[in-house]
């Protein structure tokens, strides 16, 4: 049969990973996780100073091995695991921060508690709730699992910091506080209940006192006449467990390193003999309190058990969700990881396809450029100044050299609408610039929104340099588009628009019935007027009108041709031409996780780890009956 010792073994075991994990019972661990300590039933130690719980926890042990000496010497909680072993083996000590090191030597386990105080706490004196885990393997132990914490005190001493008082308690509290800790509640006999420290508290955080288990020490300090049965038999304040009365080697004892084996026979004698407590010697002694509270604790373990099972198995499942959510952990194959940067440009394409082709928002600020942006700015064109009378003269004039013009002024038109032609040339720039923006900007959108993408901020600003120079490359070839269209207008003007100007030109001359010259048409009378260069004017504005309507839409054409086009086709193919250059260690800092992320990932799969096999053991050793 497996026997219920094992589960105090196997709370051992968990407690120990967890304390590995940062989850320890005094409630600073990580509180993001559930803590699976916090489930697990443990035994606190709990006293004044001096109230005599060095005393105790080493009778129970049957060894002398706890730090010594004035102040406060406890200033971080020690687990203290007690594993039976079988007669005649030999005692020893192992540290959970020493793996492997036997210490047969428990004075060198005091100096290594001592030590390792020191280590987390420096010699400032100062308490850390961080636990040191002790196993002790010995013969004359039961299996028990104590938690030993720093003594309460009322007053600072030298060389503590004002605030130890409150720190001491606050940190106490942690452990009390939790419906899973058993109180080992440790009182002075040669002091007033009603004044220890250990009962105030006690009767605090488990006024049923169900958890609570009331030790009475230095019973052989009490005055002569006096006794304290009054306390053990439950009269001075009731407990829902019996009170242990304890008679502890003395300050004499301690100095002359008196054996423990030897004053737990003292001890015995002491019950059985006296006067006061004889009728209660089986239920008095540091060898029953070990025996009362392994037996207790191994049955409230094991009435824990569902409980702590469906802790876990709540654990695995948040944990799973979790792990689930921040994805799998990136291969060390560089084909695999080519494989994932790859999944994930798909998965970045898709999404900036979807802005620009509907689905996500986006696209439609494309459209917005051809259908505000590009009317708007070629209605800004300062053509009403180019075409003004005087400069229309000037240019005619010019154009036409010393020889004026006899009928319509070939060369003077040409040079007008040469002129307004290249004002196109900005607003159709603009209109690639535009463009290029939006595309950029969807690209950053596009790379927050792709879900894949979020754990790997290098992938990240590699794929939108990429995507960028891409965009860049399209920008310029867009470029060369646009103002291809606009020369291309200035290179051929259509000539049927201007065959129609010289017939209207020379119109004016009309011979009446009367064979007589009629007077002339208007439009020859002023044939150098003014009227007719307003003539001119009119016909270039309605030439180059003509021409504003042809590149309003050939712009957007050639813009979406060159620019969104391409972006929806080859976006990428400037990061995949770079990444099919690289090596596998370089493949691999691409997929350089947020450092916060593989932290988290890994302490998950560790949690999830310890819970496993938590649920395992516990699985394994529980039902066995
Ligand atoms: N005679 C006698 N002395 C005891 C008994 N219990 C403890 N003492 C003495 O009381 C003093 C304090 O005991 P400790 O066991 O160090 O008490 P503690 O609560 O651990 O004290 P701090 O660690 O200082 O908080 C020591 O000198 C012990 O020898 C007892 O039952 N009888």
């Amino acid at each position: 049969m497996t026997t219920m010792e094992s589960l105090i073994g196997l709370v051992n075991r968990i407690q120990r990973a967890c304390t590995v994990l940062g989850d320890y019972g005094g409630g600073t661990g990580d509180d993001a996780f559930n803590s699976l300590w916090e489930a697990l039933p443990t035994v606190a130690v709990v006293g004044g100073q001096s109230s005599g719980k060095s005393s105790v926890l080493e009778s129970i042990v049957g060894r002398d091995f706890l730090p010594r000496g004035s102040g406060i010497v406890t200033r971080r909680p020690l687990v203290l695991q007690l594993h039976k072993t079988e007669e005649g083996t030999e005692e020893y000590a192992e540290f959970l921060h020493l793996p492997k090191k036997q210490f047969t030597d428990f004075a060198m386990v005091r100096k290594e508690i001592q030590d390792e105080t020191d280590r987390i706490t420096g010699k400032s004196k100062q308490i850390s709730p961080v636990p040191i885990h002790l196993s002790i393997f010995s013969p004359n132990v039961v299996n028990l699992t104590l938690v030993d914490l720093p003594g309460l005190t009322k007053v600072a001493v030298e060389g503590q910091p004002e605030t130890i008082v409150e720190d001491i308690e606050s940190m106490v509290r942690t452990y009390v506080d939790k419906p899973n800790c058993i109180i080992l509640a440790i009182s002075p006999a040669n002091q007033d209940i009603a004044t220890s420290d250990a009962i105030k508290l006690a009767k605090e955080v488990d006024p049923t006192g169900e958890r609570t288990f009331g030790v009475l020490t230095k019973l052989d300090l009490m005055d002569k006449g006096t006794n304290a049965l009054d306390v053990l038999e439950g009269r001075s304040y009731r407990l829902q467990h019996p009170w242990v009365g304890i008679v502890n080697r003395s300050q004499a004892d301690i100095n002359r390193n008196a054996d423990m084996m030897l004053a737990r026979r003292k001890e015995r004698e002491y019950f059985d003999t006296s006067p006061d407590y004889g009728h209660l010697a089986s239920k008095m002694g540091s060898e029953y309190l070990a025996k009362l509270l392994s037996k207790h604790l191994e049955s409230v373990i094991r009435s824990r058990i569902p409980s702590i099972l469906s802790l876990i198995n709540k654990s695995i499942e948040e944990l799973e969700r979790e792990l689930d959510r921040m994805g799998r952990p990136v291969s060390v194959d560089a084909g695999a990881q080519l494989y994932t940067i790859l999944e994930m440009c798909r998965a970045f394409d898709k999404v900036f396809k979807e802005h620009l082709d509907g689905g996500r928002p986006g696209g439609d600020r494309i459209y917005g450029v051809f259908d505000n942006q590009l009317p708007a700015a070629l209605k800004k064109l300062p053509f009403d100044r180019h075409l003004s009378l005087q400069s229309v003269k000037r240019i005619v004039s010019e154009a036409d050299g010393y020889q004026p013009h006899l009928i319509a002024p070939e060369q003077g038109y040409r040079r007008l609408i040469e002129g307004a032609l290249g004002y196109f040339r900005g607003p159709a720039e603009a209109s690639v610039d535009a463009v290029h923006f939006v595309l950029k900007e969807l690209v950053r959108k596009s790379i927050a929104e792709t879900q894949e993408l979020k754990r790997f901020p290098s992938l990240q600003v590699e794929l939108a340099a990429a995507a960028n120079t891409s965009l860049e490359k399209f920008r310029e070839e867009s470029k060369k588009s646009v103002i291809r269209l606009v020369e291309m207008e200035s290179a051929y003007l259509t000539a049927e628009f201007f065959r129609k100007l010289p017939q209207e030109m020379e119109r004016p001359v009309v011979t009446n019935s009367k064979n007589q010259t009629a007077s002339p048409s208007p439009a020859a009378a002023d044939q150098y007027g003014d009227g007719h260069f307003r003539r001119i004017a009119s016909n270039v504005s309605a030439y180059v009108s003509m021409v504003s309507d042809t590149l309003r839409n050939t712009i957007p054409k050639a813009c979406v041709y060159c620019q969104v086009r391409q972006a929806k086709l080859a976006l990428l193919n400037y990061f995949y031409s770079q990444i099919s250059k690289r090596e596998g260690k370089e493949l691999g800092l691409l997929l350089d996780e947020d450092p916060a992320l593989m932290g988290r990932r890994l302490e998950c799969a560790q949690r999830l780890e310890l819970y496993k096999k938590a649920r395992d053991e516990i699985d394994a050793v529980a039902w066995v009956r």
